[in-house]
């Protein structure tokens, strides 16, 4: 086993001499060459997670095993195992992205550093016309992309990235997901930390819901589905904000953000939500809608999200 989480616990002091609790008693285990999406809203406890995987905090209750070795007991070996990308951008300064990963790269593999796999990455990701401009100078999908190949140019046996597609644009995210996939071929195991779920449910083999610090449910994304499997979705592109009034009666739960309203049903009530989406096209209330099947999306939704209005 790559990871083994036992019931860990993490507890920070609070305002006054109130205690938060970061992480609740979590447990979760990990293969070689796995993809883990580790999902949840900001402040579920994610990164505390991760710090105490890395050997930066300690758990105040249960243990972390990499490898069969405790973490606690070897920080050095936990971080020589573990290659990270941190959430905040990685301060560059005057060195180019081509600098900045040679320079981890050499670090982190010594004499087995190997300089073609620099260009590799690069080309990947298509950051050719990027890869000899100083740091300071580039965009924030530039940097956050240099940070990934940072983390992953002398890859420890278990990579860990904190939302590795922020500002990255569409084309290079796609690009991002098959780097990572081809990560695990040899077999690296990857945790991957965000809050878009939608892209995760595509990249990973199993995900880790987490909400105010407990796992709410784990799995492979089809098992996380199934708990709230069935049913359809219709999403629709709002003209004007929709009052709960008017909300079919057909809809089993339903979330609205901005312009997007995504209402859930059973199956046999498909017909009437294609009927009523078109009048409200008709009307003018609505720009567009799409029906499918459940995503994970509406899965991490039902469960982390106390906004979700179930209808009686
Ligand atoms: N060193 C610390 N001292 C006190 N509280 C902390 C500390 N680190 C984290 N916390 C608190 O623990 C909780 C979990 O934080 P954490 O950073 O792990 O969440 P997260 O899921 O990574 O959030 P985000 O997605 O916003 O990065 C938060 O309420 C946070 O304020």
């Amino acid at each position: 086993m790559v990871l083994e989480i036992n019931g860990v616990t993490k507890v920070f002091k609070g305002k006054g001499k109130s205690k938060l609790i970061a992480n609740d008693n979590i447990s979760l285990t990990m293969k070689e060459g796995e993809i883990v999406g580790l999902l949840g809203q900001n402040g579920a406890g994610k990164t505390t997670l991760v710090n105490q995987i890395v050997g930066l905090v300690t758990p105040d209750q249960g243990e972390i095993r990499l490898f069969g070795k405790s973490v606690t007991d070897d920080r050095v070996y936990a971080r020589s195992i573990c290659s990270v990308q941190p959430q905040s951008q990685v301060p560059l300064g005057f060195l180019t992205p081509r600098q900045a990963v040679s320079i981890i790269g050499k670090m982190r593999a010594g004499k087995n550093y190997n300089p073609k796999r620099l260009d590799m990455l690069f080309e990947a990701l298509d950051m050719g016309k990027w890869a000899d401009k100083e740091g300071e100078k580039l965009s924030g999908g530039a940097r956050r992309l240099t940070a990934f190949c940072m983390a992953v140019i002398a890859p420890g046996k278990l990579v860990i990235l904190d939302e590795p597609t922020n500002d990255v644009d569409p084309v290079r995210r796609r690009y991002l997901w098959d780097v990572i996939r081809n990560l695990t071929d040899n077999g690296t195991s990857v945790i991957l930390v965000t809050h878009n779920v939608l892209e995760a449910e595509k990249a990973v083999d199993r995900v880790a819901i987490i909400n105010q610090g407990k796992i709410l449910t784990q799995g492979t994304p089809s098992e996380v589905k199934r708990s709230v499997s069935n049913q359809m979705r219709i999403e629709l592109n709002l003209l004007e904000k929709m009052e709960e009034r008017y909300i079919p009666e057909w809809a089993i739960s339903y979330h609205q953000s901005g312009s997007r309203l995504i209402i859930k049903m059973n199956t046999e009530n498909v017909t009437n939500a294609v009927a009523w989406a078109g009048e409200q096209v008709e009307l003018g209330t609505v720009m567009d809608y799409s029906l499918t099947p459940t995503t994970i999306e509406d899965a991490y939704i039902e469960l982390t999200s106390n906004k979700v209005v179930v209808s009686s």
